[in-house]
C-alpha cells in the first residue's frame, strides 16, 4: 500500500534518511521507533511530500507519488494527523470534523455552514465521532475540551479525509501512560482497511498497536520486523537502553 524505496535526505552535510526501503501491506499497522535524532519525523515529512528526496522513490498503491505535492498526496489517500496548530479553536469538535469532511467532499471552505448539514458529511462526521470516540464532546469547543480529547479530535480530522494511509507523528505525546493505552487501543480498533504508520518514542506502548515495527537509528533502517522478533533483539536494547530500563 505505501512503499519507499531507498530514500536519502541530508541536511548539509548530514546525512538524515539513509536508504530507507519500506513496504506496507494494506491495513497494516507498523510503528517506527527509534531514538531522538534518529531521523523519524523527516521520513514522514518525506512521505507526507513536505520534504523531497535527494534520491529514491515513494509509491502508494504502486504508483510513484515522489514528485506529487502534500495536497495531491493527500487526496489521493495519504493522510497525517499533525500534533499542532491545525484545529480551529473557537469552533466545536463536530464543526472541526465537519470542515475536514467538507473539503474532503469537495465542499469550499466558503460556503461550510451550509456544507456541515449536507448528508454525505454529517455522515463521516457520524462514523468518525464513533471511531475515535468523540460523540459526547461533539459540541463542545475545541478550545475547552481536554489535551487527551484535543488528541482524538486531530486524528478524527485527518480521518474526516477518509484516508487509506494515515501518519501519526507520536499520537500519545504529552498524555499520560494511561491515557496514552487508552489512545492505542483506540487506534487497534479503527477499521482495518485503513494503513496505520506511527511514530512513537515509548517501545512499551509501541507493542500495544504495532503488528510490526521499524527502527532507525542515525536514519538507517536497523530493525524491520515483528513486535517478538523486536523485543528480543539486542541492539534495540542498546538502542532502547533508557526506555527499557524505564519500562
Ligand atoms: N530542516 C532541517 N535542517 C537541518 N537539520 C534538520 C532539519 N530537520 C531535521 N534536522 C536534523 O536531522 C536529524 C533528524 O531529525 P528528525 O527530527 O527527523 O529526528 P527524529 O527521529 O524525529 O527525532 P525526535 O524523536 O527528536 O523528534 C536531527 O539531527 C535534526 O537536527
Amino acid at each position: 500500500m505505501l512503499e519507499t524505496r531507498d530514500l536519502t535526505k541530508s541536511f548539509g552535510a548530514m546525512q538524515v534518511t539513509r536508504g530507507v526501503s519500506l513496504r506496507l501491506e494494506r491495513g497494516e499497522r507498523r510503528v517506527i521507533l527509534g531514538p531522538n535524532g534518529a531521523g523519524k519525523t523527516t521520513l514522514f515529512n518525506l512521505l507526507a511530500g513536505e520534504l523531497a528526496p535527494d534520491s529514491g522513490a515513494v509509491l502508494l498503491a504502486g504508483e510513484d507519488i515522489t514528485a506529487l505535492p502534500v495536497a495531491r498526496r493527500a487526496r489521493r489517500g495519504l493522510s497525517r494527523s499533525y500534533q499542532k496548530n491545525t484545529l480551529f479553536d473557537g469552533l466545536s469538535v463536530e464543526e472541526n470534523l465537519g470542515l475536514a469532511a467538507a473539503v474532503h467532499c469537495g465542499q469550499g471552505m466558503r460556503l461550510w455552514g451550509d456544507s456541515l448539514a449536507r448528508p454525505e458529511v454529517r455522515e463521516i462526521v457520524a462514523e468518525v465521532a464513533e471511531m475515535v470516540q468523540l460523540v459526547p464532546h461533539l459540541h463542545a469547543r475545541v478550545s475547552e475540551v481536554s489535551y487527551g480529547v484535543r488528541r482524538q479530535l486531530e486524528v478524527g480530522v485527518a480521518l474526516a479525509t477518509r484516508p487509506s494511509v494515515l501518519l501519526m507523528d507520536e499520537p500519545t505525546s504529552g498524555v499520560g501512560p494511561e491515557m496514552a493505552r487508552g489512545f492505542h487501543r483506540l487506534l487497534a480498533d479503527l477499521p482495518r482497511s485503513l494503513t496505520l504508520l506511527i511514530i512513537e518514542h515509548d517501545m512499551d506502548l509501541a507493542f500495544d498497536v504495532a503488528d510490526t515495527i521499524t527502527v532507525l537509528n542515525y536514519g538507517e533502517v536497523v530493525f524491520d520486523g515483528l513486535p517478538e522478533a523486536a523485543r528480543g533483539s539486542r541492539l534495540l536494547q542498546e538502542i532502547y537502553m533508557g526506555d527499557w530500563s524505564d519500562a
